[in-house]
């Protein structure tokens, strides 16, 4: 036995089984994509799509999976994750495989996670992700942060993007004296990004306010899990959106706004969307269907949960942030998974403040959004695979490899029951936390299957990973954001340049 087993999860040490990379034909199914749902055959070969059509026959030695009645989707991909990742003093409780493993379980095969880099230094933060991702059992990639400004780091970057296969960059705009920077540092890192084709994002928060607010609660003596949610109020989160927004138009750089929690914060990027500027939303699960009434449980361990930042906001946020996914003026799902137990959350009993920061959401968000957005009525499937999947495959760069189901794209697939349902606890989760902030969630829709890489690794409720299975994907620079960008600047030059004529008085 080993904690996997524990956690109900089996692995293979040989290629053979249930989990090795077959020859799998799925059947009667509505294959969905982004641009449009058809009946037909979906026949996997050697780890790719091979075909989809109708009636397709196959040999004996072929594995069938019939989906009359069901989705058949490309597998989520999330665009935000932190697995392994060192938080006050602490790590995450979800390692590279155990969070992968949990999130093939919900339906996604690929996720994304933030490079920390060490004592400043990319490459040494990139080679310890390298480790910790050494065992992962699905496909991923990786962003990763920039937390100061020197020519050492601008030289990185340039390595980072042109030898490993990172194409964006973030930059936390709150977390003050750790990882937040300051203007002149984005307006450095922006430049730098657009000359290297590679996108920015931040994390939205006035940190200098943040800080000031933080104190103010203690000094009132609110110290319990409340006073994150009082000190770090939307019009903190609204300011440093359209901060950010606004330099980067200053720089005509392509932006991305990482969890997007509040309206306040949404609006700032539908005005900039509206004035025609290349900026991109990503709202994720707790915002979307979580309100703040949890860190005003009087249960310390439940109210704790609940503390991530910017803080999940008041009933009424949560409504508008899914209006606006789907109006598109906000384009693909998160989760920011960043998962913690009961026993490191209470390193803040007595001070909010030390409460380390994170939610869950890897295993979860594939259901919880089919049922809010789908099954409510307010998208549909094909809009469902877009936000889930497909989008974030063409803002980093790797569609349709990701994010389709096209003959020659990677085997990444769901099988989704629409008339089956889902039910969340911590009593059957796969993740390592004590805990779910999705606890007693309920809700139609059931991926009933996962293949990853040509391997159904999800089935029966039962799930079967191979460490070392997952590859690292390259995210190659200047995506569709960047497309005519240079015109735009020749314009902007040109019209810098055009003679002003003036008279003598
Ligand atoms: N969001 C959060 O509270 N923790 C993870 C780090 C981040 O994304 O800010
Ligand atoms: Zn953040
Ligand atoms: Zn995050």
């Amino acid at each position: 036995t080993n904690q996997f087993c524990e956690a109900g999860i089996k692995y293979e040490e040989s290629g053979c089984g249930l989990s090795s990379s077959s020859k799998i034909l799925i059947t009667g199914g509505t294959v969905v994509n982004a641009h449009q749902q058809v009946i037909a055959d979906v026949y996997i070969e050697e780890g790719v799509v091979a075909a989809v059509k109708s009636n397709i026959k196959v040999d004996d030695d072929v594995i069938v999976l019939d989906a009359t009645g069901k989705f058949v989707m490309p597998g989520g991909i999330d665009p935000h994750t932190h697995l392994g990742m060192d938080v006050l003093n602490t790590t995450t409780v979800d390692d590279f495989f155990t969070g992968q493993a949990a999130a093939l379980a919900g339906g996604t095969t690929m996720h994304i996670d933030f490079v920390i880099p060490v004592n400043g230094s990319l490459s040494a933060g990139l080679k310890a992700y390298q480790k910790k991702a050494e065992d992962s059992c699905m496909d991923y990639g990786f962003h990763m942060v920039i937390t100061k400004w020197n020519e050492d780091v601008s030289r990185e970057m340039e390595i980072m993007v042109k030898e490993n296969g990172i194409n964006s960059f973030k930059f936390f705009m709150a977390y003050k004296g750790a990882l937040m920077i300051n203007d002149e540092l984005l307006l450095e890192g922006f430049k730098k990004c657009k000359s290297l084709g590679a996108l920015a994002m931040i994390h939205a928060e006035n940190g200098d306010a943040v800080f000031e607010g933080q104190k103010r609660m203690i000094e009132l003596g609110i110290t319990g899990p409340e006073g994150h949610d009082l000190s770090r109020p939307a019009v903190l989160e609204a300011e440093a959106t359209g901060r950010g927004i606004r330099l980067a138009s200053f720089s005509n750089t392509p932006l991305y706004v990482v969890h997007v929690m509040s309206r306040d914060a949404m609006e700032e990027i539908a005005k900039a969307r509206r004035s025609g500027q290349r900026v991109i939303g990503e709202p994720i699960v707790s915002g979307l269907v979580l309100n703040n009434s949890g860190l005003w449980d009087p249960d310390f361990t439940t109210a704790a949960k609940f503390v991530m930042s910017p803080p999940i906001r008041a009933a009424g946020h949560d409504k508008a942030l899914q209006a606006a996914l789907s109006a598109g003026v906000l384009q693909l799902v998160g989760t920011d998974h960043c998962s913690l137990n009961s026993t490191q959350k209470a390193f803040g009993i007595n001070d909010f403040r030390k409460i380390p920061n994170g939610v869950n959401g890897i295993e979860e968000r594939m259901h919880l959004v089919w049922d809010a957005m789908v099954e409510s009525g307010q998208m549909s499937p094909s809009d469902y695979v877009r936000v889930t999947s497909t989008e974030c495959a063409r803002i980093f760069n790797i569609y349709p490899k990701k994010g389709a189901i096209l003959a020659g794209s990677d085997a990444d697939i769901i099988i989704l029951n629409p008339n089956s349902s889902f039910k969340i606890t911590a009593k059957s989760h796969h993740t390592n936390s004590d805990t779910n902030v999705y606890e007693g969630f309920t809700g139609k829709g059931k991926v009933e299957v996962t293949i990853a890489g040509g391997r159904i690794v999800w089935a029966n409720g039962e799930l079967k990973v191979v460490p070392g299975s997952g590859k690292y994907i390259r995210m190659p620079p200047f995506g569709y954001l960047f497309d005519g960008l240079d015109r735009a600047d020749a314009n902007y030059l040109s019209s810098l340049r055009a003679p002003v004529k003036r008279f003598k008085s």
